[in-house]
């Protein structure tokens, strides 16, 4: 396994580092339609991220001022997230299709100094922060960021290397800060674990906001591989896929497991043909039948499950065996971390099949949420080990038992937190949105088998039209329930939550 990176690096450092043994090898590769693709090499990347950082650095900004960039996974917005990076300018991803009401409360609450946006995405208007607009040719500063006092002088690992904004139980998004040292520490680990090579071609299918894409990237161009970006509009449809993944000679798949399902139903032996050599799934559970599917079709590849929040980018990265269990393990935790279960009264769980909640000691553990102490309280708590130390562990939210060997089982959310394709949301986040709607009392969300089902309380008829156009103005798409039934009253346990069970089981 090479490795040709330093101790301690920053995140730009970590993912040029193979500039120097391979300047000419491919580190993106995109499909650009009808069999042709653009192959950036990595002194090319290099040569671009210093193109957009001279434009940056001539603003005036900070070590620490954000810079926020609306884009989807490309060249130029990789060289961009690592133009940002050498300023010591914390990046927040921002997908092209998020509602406006959305952008604006990420805006608000992170109060970059700019907002980039690729060519031909909307940007946003009206606010005090810089805006431009960039393509693989140049970045346009169209309105300079505020004039501003340098405080700093020095960028250290310790530093804010990116944003991402997750979904929060109060109805605002909460800003996940990752330092540099976090996010290499966390790359260092899983290239431990060997899964890709120079010469690999890792394709890429999450979108730039989420932080899978930043494994992918980081699997990529920290293994002196390339980062194939797949276009979202083609991943819809089976045979394009396919398409992308064969004319960029794709030898490893990265994703959630939603991205198989339509492939698996419509095209399977096209898949087969294609002879990958690997596939990198996260985000949630891989329902077993399809999952063995997939492994009837590549019997060949390595097959990894990665687990992990982003407060910690991930936690493990397990080896799925030749034959499917009907339960995958989550664990050990990746080279260099470390996972425990704590139950109810603080205590290690040790024992096998006894739930507690997951913990998660790593040196990749993120800095807090920005600007949120109380949450950030909650989430980075005492080592249960050892409370006296002051050392922090992450407390996942998630629930787990142990096996036999050592290996983790995931035992779902401990909170209303679910996974819609992979995507981390908050069912209290749309029920604050339902309850919005005029005539609207009360609300639940359920999700089965990937719906989502909306029981409002409401005194009057409430058009399902006007109840989806009213959630999509404000939610993501994954979050837009499918269907709405409504109810005189919402089913309540003991303690007076709202009963999911209960509304499950009316679906
Ligand atoms: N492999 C699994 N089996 C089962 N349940 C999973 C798995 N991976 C997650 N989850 C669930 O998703 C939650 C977290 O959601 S998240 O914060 O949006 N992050 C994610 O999903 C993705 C995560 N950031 C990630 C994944 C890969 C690479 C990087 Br770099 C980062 C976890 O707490 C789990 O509940």
């Amino acid at each position: 396994m090479t490795s040709f990176h330093r101790p301690d690096e920053c995140f730009h450092e970590y993912m040029l580092a193979a500039v120097e043994s391979s300047p000419d090898s491919a580190a993106v590769v995109e499909f650009v339609g009808n069999d042709d693709v653009r192959t950036t090499t990595y002194r090319e990347l290099q040569t671009h991220v210093g193109d957009y950082a001279a434009v940056l650095g001539e603003l005036g900004m900070d070590v620490g001022d954000r810079v926020v960039i609306q884009a989807d996974n490309c060249e130029p917005a990789i060289a961009m997230i690592l133009a940002c990076s050498t300023l010591g300018l914390p990046f927040i991803p921002v997908s092209p299709r998020t509602p406006d009401q959305r952008v604006q409360s990420i805006v608000d609450l992170a109060e970059p100094a700019l907002f980039l946006r690729h060519k031909g995405e909307a940007g946003i208007t009206g606010s005090a922060t810089g805006t431009g607009c960039f393509d693989e040719n140049e970045l346009v500063i169209e309105s300079r960021p505020a004039h501003r006092v340098r405080r700093r002088h020095e960028l250290t690992v310790t530093d804010t290397a990116y944003m991402i904004f997750t979904s929060g139980t109060t109805g605002c998004p909460k800003g996940v800060v990752m330092s540099h040292r976090g996010v290499t520490s966390f790359y260092r680990g899983m290239l431990r674990h060997g899964i890709a090579g120079p010469g690999d071609r890792i394709a890429s299918t999450s979108p730039l906001q989420f932080d899978f894409s930043l494994l992918d990237i980081g699997l990529a161009l920290g293994s002196g591989a390339a980062v194939v970006p797949v276009p979202r509009n083609l991943l819809r449809w089976p045979t394009r896929f396919l398409r992308v993944l064969r004319d960029t000679e794709t030898t490893q798949v990265n994703g959630v497991p939603a991205i198989w399902r339509q492939v698996l139903q419509h095209a399977p032996s096209r898949l087969a043909e294609l002879g990958l050599r690997g596939v990198l799934f996260s985000g949630e559970e891989f329902p077993v039948h399809e999952l063995r599917q997939l492994r009837r079709l590549l019997p060949e590849a390595r097959i990894v499950n990665c687990y992990g929040s982003t407060e910690s980018m991930a936690a493990s990265l397990v080896d799925v065996p030749q034959s499917i269990p009907e339960r995958l393990s989550i664990g050990p935790a990746h080279h260099g971390a470390e996972m425990m279960l704590v139950g109810p009264d603080g205590r290690l769980v040790e024992d096998e099949d006894v739930i507690g909640e997951i913990h998660l000691r790593s040196p990749a553990l993120f800095s807090g949420y920005w600007n949120d102490p109380r949450a950030t309280e909650a989430a980075l708590v005492p080592d249960p080990v050892e409370p006296r130390s002051g050392q922090k562990v992450l407390r996942t939210g998630d629930k787990g038992c142990f096996g036999r060997g050592g290996e983790l089982y995931f035992r779902g959310r401990v909170d209303s937190q679910v996974q819609i394709r992979g995507n981390r949301v908050e069912l209290g986040e749309i029920e604050r949105r339902l309850v919005d709607f005029p005539g609207v009392s009360a609300a639940a969300a359920a999700l089965t088998d990937e719906e989502l089902t909306a029981f409002l309380v409401t005194a009057t008829d409430c058009d399902e039209r006007d109840l989806t156009s009213f959630c999509l103005a404000a939610l993501p798409d994954y979050m837009v329930p499918h269907r709405f039934h409504t109810l005189p009253e919402l089913p309540l346990t003991a303690n007076g939550k709202v009963d999911r069970k209960a509304l499950s089981a009316m679906v």
